[in-house]
């Protein structure tokens, strides 16, 4: 196969092979797209659709909030109980759900011995977390925070590329802008609000979480949100800027658990889904055709075993912690899941169409090459 050493004509050869080997290269990349991205340009349209929804869902709360929700949630019970956010959890829960599809679905565990090991070594990461949590929950609650803005932001920075087709580029400053305004500001913020609750997670969390070390996160997810905002405004893009606004706003002005909720159901779990259902090989042709009911409705289907696990073993760990242990047990089940999740999350990053392990390029051929 390898011409190279051919002694007839090996400059021609080489050039032969070379554009064989383009051409190929192309017509995987495509085929790639396809299979992954529901046919060329679904994928990215998907996400289009599911970044508006999000964006949408967020000014909406952020409008109505001051107009008719505000005497309400200013209250006192209303603006300090966890149920918004438990609310939010738990309607988001299904984003994380298929985690152990996601490697067979890019090609990489598709036999089952590495299919078990997946599902292995995600209950083994979760139990490990489960464990740092019950031993020393202050600590590991801290960890979970950090790792939150990580997995948030990183998740946008992802989300984003995969929308514009391009190799996700986790620039630190990006990372936070998106992953501070979930987690800092409510901490920045609104301490009055978000303490007791942080208390009541893990006894002791609030005392790491100094005035100091609180207020030197805002300044730099402000100057992250400022820098990211400015970079936007400078490649034209406003949407983007209006988006990251309406973020960060929501997280100024609504109280932290109501923000926290709306903004896990609707824009982190909404978004991750979309990247889902656009990543499942078995969607491309009815998305292809516009049909998003069938890749939906399939993701309920392979979503609803491992959500109803994971409601029931909360049930059941509220049922021997009793009702005051059922803040901390919650967070202790969702912070064991989140780590498995965010390294599941982060593998899907770099192994999507236009990810660090494919070509250095766009993740769609250039429109030049080989289009029909
Ligand atoms: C504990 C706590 C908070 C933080 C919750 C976080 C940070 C959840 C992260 C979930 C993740 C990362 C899920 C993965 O997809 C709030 C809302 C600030 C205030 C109330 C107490
Ligand atoms: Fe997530």
């Amino acid at each position: 196969m390898n011409t190279r050493h051919d002694p007839i004509r090996p400059d021609r050869r080489r050039a032969a092979d070379q554009r064989r080997a383009e051409g190929q290269d192309s017509r995987r990349a495509e085929g790639r797209d396809s299979r992954r991205a529901g046919g060329p340009g679904y994928g990215p349209r998907l996400l289009r659709r599911a970044g508006a929804a999000s964006g949408l869902v967020l000014g909406a709360t952020l409008t109505l909030y001051p107009l008719t929700l505000y005497p309400l949630a200013l209250s006192e019970p209303v603006s300090s109980s966890p149920l918004p956010t438990l609310l939010g959890l738990l309607l988001g829960l299904p984003h994380g759900a298929v985690d152990h599809l996601v490697p067979g679905w890019l090609g990489s565990a598709r036999r089952l011995p590495v299919r078990l090991a997946v599902l292995l070594g995600y209950a083994g990461t979760a139990g490990a977390a489960l464990c740092a949590f019950l031993a020393r929950p202050a600590a590991a609650l801290l960890g979970f925070l950090v790792l939150s803005v990580v997995h948030f932001g990183a998740g946008d920075e992802a989300f984003r590329a995969e929308r514009e087709g391009v190799r996700p580029r986790l620039r630190p400053f990006g990372v936070l802008a998106y992953g501070g305004p979930p987690v800092v500001l409510p901490l920045a913020l609104w301490p009055e609000q978000v303490d007791p609750l942080l208390e009541r997670v893990a006894a002791g969390s609030t005392a790491l979480l100094t005035a100091e070390v609180r207020a030197g996160a805002l300044l730099l997810t402000a100057l992250a949100i400022t820098v990211t905002a400015l970079r936007d405004l400078a490649r034209g893009r406003r949407g983007d800027v209006a988006q990251l606004g309406v973020l960060t706003a929501v997280f100024v002005v609504v109280p932290p658990t109501c923000a926290f909720g709306v903004y896990f159901a609707a824009w982190h779990s909404l978004r991750h889904v979309a990247r889902l259902l656009a990543a499942d090989p078995a969607n491309a042709a009815c998305l292809r055709e516009g049909r998003l009911a069938p890749a939906l409705w399939r993701f309920a289907r392979q979503a609803a075993l491992p959500t109803g696990i994971v409601l029931v073993s909360f049930a059941l760990l509220v049922w021997y912690a009793g009702p005051a242990g059922t803040l901390p047990a919650a967070f202790a089940v969702l912070a064991a899941l989140t780590l498995p999740h965010a390294l599941v999350v982060a593998w899907l990053d770099r192994h999507r169409p236009g990810g660090p392990r494919d070509v250095d390029r766009p993740a769609r051929p250039p429109a030049t090459r080989n289009r029909r």
